[in-house]
């Protein structure tokens, strides 16, 4: 089934529902060993819906980047499957963000942008006309519009605070229209305000673009605010704990929600299981105890 969204969704503004149907990521009992012999993950299960974005919560360690690695096909899992099933709008299928700038220096704002949005799969390269360029420059500039940087899109990075280049690095990772979206701790070294006014632009974008999103995060009120479900892994080798629905919808305001009680209670719950997964780390042998890497509790 074609996803209901598009690109052409930023100019009509049309809001997205979460997860209209079908798996767009799917671990079926999946096991992962480094090279080094360090076992990573065992026997895991989770599966994420077309349009949804979920969040992955673990004790340090534990194998949440390498599960990213799973995902984008920069490691091979050494048994079952992690799928990434494409939709059938021909969309570029994975984008990635993480927690270090990867803004280039030496281009402005908007030059950022249009190289990334240049990666859009199946369209027409250079030699664009006129209507053409128009509608690209128009796409860029709603895009900037969207998280608030509108009136920077010749500045450089170095004349940005730290939260707008995070703003830039957002828009580069999305300007390709990507199916999926892999974001690997990527607020941690903003400052909390300017953080929640980030997660409210990029679940917007997100939503709007259609886009599924895997964000592997440390910050639980992250993961709360931005997620429709939350998975609690175990420690190393790592497996799902538990599994939380977030019931905030599309509409939600990340700003007032962390005062609701619902939020507070969710969070508790999110806590109490993390806690209980960091006190079962605390028991696991560190990897440097298994030179040959059995890594098994
Ligand atoms: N290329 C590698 N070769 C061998 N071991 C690795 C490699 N990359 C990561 N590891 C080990 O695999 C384990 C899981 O690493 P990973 O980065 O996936 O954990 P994480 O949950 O994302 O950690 P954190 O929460 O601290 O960022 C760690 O013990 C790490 O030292």
């Amino acid at each position: 089934m074609m996803h209901p969204t598009s690109e052409d969704s930023i100019q009509s503004g049309r809001g997205v529902t979460a997860a209209p149907g079908g798996a767009a990521v799917e671990f079926r009992n999946v096991s992962y060993r480094y090279p080094s012999g360090l076992q990573v993950i065992a026997d895991l299960n989770l599966s994420v819906c077309r349009g949804e974005s979920v969040g992955i919560v673990g004790p340090s360690g534990c194998g949440k980047s390498t599960l990213l690695s799973l995902i984008a096909g920069l490691a091979e899992a050494q048994a079952g499957d992690v799928e990434v099933v494409p939709d059938q709008s021909g969309r570029h299928l994975l984008s990635m963000m993480f927690q270090k700038d990867t803004v280039l220096p030496w281009l402005t704002v908007e030059q950022n942008i249009r190289l990334h949005y240049s990666f859009k799969k199946g369209r027409a390269r250079g030699g664009q006309g006129r209507a053409a360029r128009r509608a690209t420059d128009e796409k860029i500039r709603e895009l900037i519009s969207m998280v608030h940087l509108g009136g920077f899109e010749q500045a450089y990075p170095y004349q940005l605070s730290g939260g707008m280049r995070r703003r830039v690095a957002v828009l580069a990772s999305v300007a390709a229209f990507p199916q999926v979206l892999l974001l690997d701790e990527p607020f941690s070294a903003i400052d909390e305000p300017t953080r929640v006014t980030i997660h409210q632009d990029v679940f917007t974008i997100v939503r709007e673009l259609g886009i599924t999103t895997v964000l592997v995060t440390h910050d639980l009120a992250e993961a709360a605010s931005m997620c429709d479900k939350v998975y609690i892994l175990g420690p190393r080798p790592t497996f799902v704990f538990s599994e939380h629905e977030v019931p905030f919808g599309t509409g939600r305001d990340m700003m007032s929600l962390r005062e609701t009680p619902a939020f507070l209670d969710l969070y508790s719950r999110l806590w109490r299981d993390l806690h209980l997964q960091i006190n079962a780390s605390h028991t696991v042998e560190p990897a440097s105890i298994h030179p040959e890497g059995t890594g098994r509790r």
